[in-house]
């Protein structure tokens, strides 16, 4: 134990499918083998299994399935209300974080696939702020290299990265991840030189990148003191440059975003404007007290403990999705057909007088 361990909470962010999950393993794996053991908290209720080993898991908590069934709710929904319910007892995961101060250095956050579900969501708001407001806190911004090849969808990727950066209010560290399939240099010279971005897009024809090509100029502040680290999850390649871009982001949250934060909270008591409340050791979070359809939160925290895999209960009733699904399908080509065939009556109704008015 080393009491001048300072905990820094990461908070993995990414697109579905750009490698948060792997990259969370790799880095890890990492940490285990070079210092203190990371503290690993899992986010993704829907999640079929966690690679790593993880201290916390939200599937401990809420039951990703159950909550679809008993709101009737679809995947989205039902990540989005596994998060509100967990962001309620947020307290429990800082007083756990605080409890364990010494031990480890990283407080790694695995969020959901879906990354609007996180970063623009209340309970996403609530547990960045809650972090933020109690330890120093930084994102990883996983990209997706290999999908970001084409410049319009590497500047969407930037895009969204850049509103997420302004929203949270956060130090940000981008990992260009899956360097093992297409090395990250092209989005670095991108970054550094817009020519080279502007030549990129010259082989673009679409109305899009005319679009693209000016937004690129807006994200010139943008990249200015970005921190970037090309690594590959997979083989572990840059994981070294990314600890070293993690401690960059750690000082920059200590010596720039803290005195910030400090002062924004300053400001809002002197103006008198409520702040939304972010919890401290044994406070009970004052945001979400009842789910839409009205239960109390007691109800629907359905089941505790790490047994609570969320796969294949054998009492449970399975969510029948296709059925849902080809329902509202079937609904749907059936209003097409009511409505084509009302439309050829209708048609039909107006051509007859003319035919009788023609042959009277
Ligand atoms: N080649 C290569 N593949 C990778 C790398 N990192 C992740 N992948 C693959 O990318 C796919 C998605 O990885 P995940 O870690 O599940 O991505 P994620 O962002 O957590 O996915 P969701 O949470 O489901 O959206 C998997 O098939 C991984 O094996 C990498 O560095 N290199």
């Amino acid at each position: 134990m080393d009491e001048d361990l300072q905990p820094v909470c990461v908070i993995v962010l990414g697109m579905a499918g750009s490698g948060k999950t792997t990259l969370v393993n790799r880095l890890t794996s990492k940490l285990y083998s070079s210092g203190p053991p990371p503290y690993v908290i899992n986010l993704d209720p829907a999640c079929i299994e966690v690679p790593y080993p993880a201290n916390v898991d939200i599937r401990d908590t809420v039951n990703y399935k159950e909550v679809m069934k008993q709101y009737g709710l679809g995947p989205n929904g039902a990540i989005v209300t596994c998060l509100n319910l967990f962001s309620t007892k947020f307290d429990q995961l800082l007083a756990l974080v605080k409890k364990n101060q010494g031990r480890h250095k990283y407080y790694i956050f695995d969020t959901p696939g879906q990354i609007e579900v996180f970063t623009w969501s209340a309970s996403g708001n609530i547990i960045t702020e809650a972090l933020a407001s109690t330890f120093p806190t930084v994102v990883i911004y996983v990209m997706d290299t290999v999908r970001s090849v084409n410049p319009v969808t590497f500047m969407s990727n930037m895009l969204y990265a850049c509103s997420i950066l302004y929203k949270s209010k956060l130090p940000f560290v981008i990992a260009m991840n899956k360097t093992d399939v297409v090395a990250h240099d092209f989005a670095v010279e991108w970054m550094r030189d817009f020519e080279s971005f502007e030549e990129a897009l010259d082989s673009e024809t679409s109305y899009v990148s005319n679009l693209t090509r000016s937004m690129c100029l807006a994200l010139e502040d943008f990249y200015k003191d970005l921190l970037v680290a090309g690594v590959s999850s997979t083989t572990g390649d840059g994981f070294g440059e990314l600890l070293e871009k993690l401690v960059a982001a750690e000082k920059e949250f200590i010596e720039i975003y803290q005195p910030e934060r400090t002062e924004e909270e300053a400001r809002s008591k002197a103006n008198n404007t409520p702040k939304p409340k972010v919890t401290g050791e044994g406070e009970e979070m004052p945001l979400i007290t009842q789910v839409p359809t009205g239960r109390e939160l007691a109800d629907v925290f359905l089941r505790q403990g790490s047994d609570d895999s969320s796969d294949g209960e054998e009492d449970e009733e399975p969510v029948d999705k296709d059925a849902i699904e080809e329902e509202t399908f079937t609904d749907f080509v059936n209003r097409v057909r009511q409505e084509k065939s009302s439309k050829e009556k209708s048609a039909k109704t107006i051509s007859e007088p003319q035919a009788g008015g023609s042959s009277s």
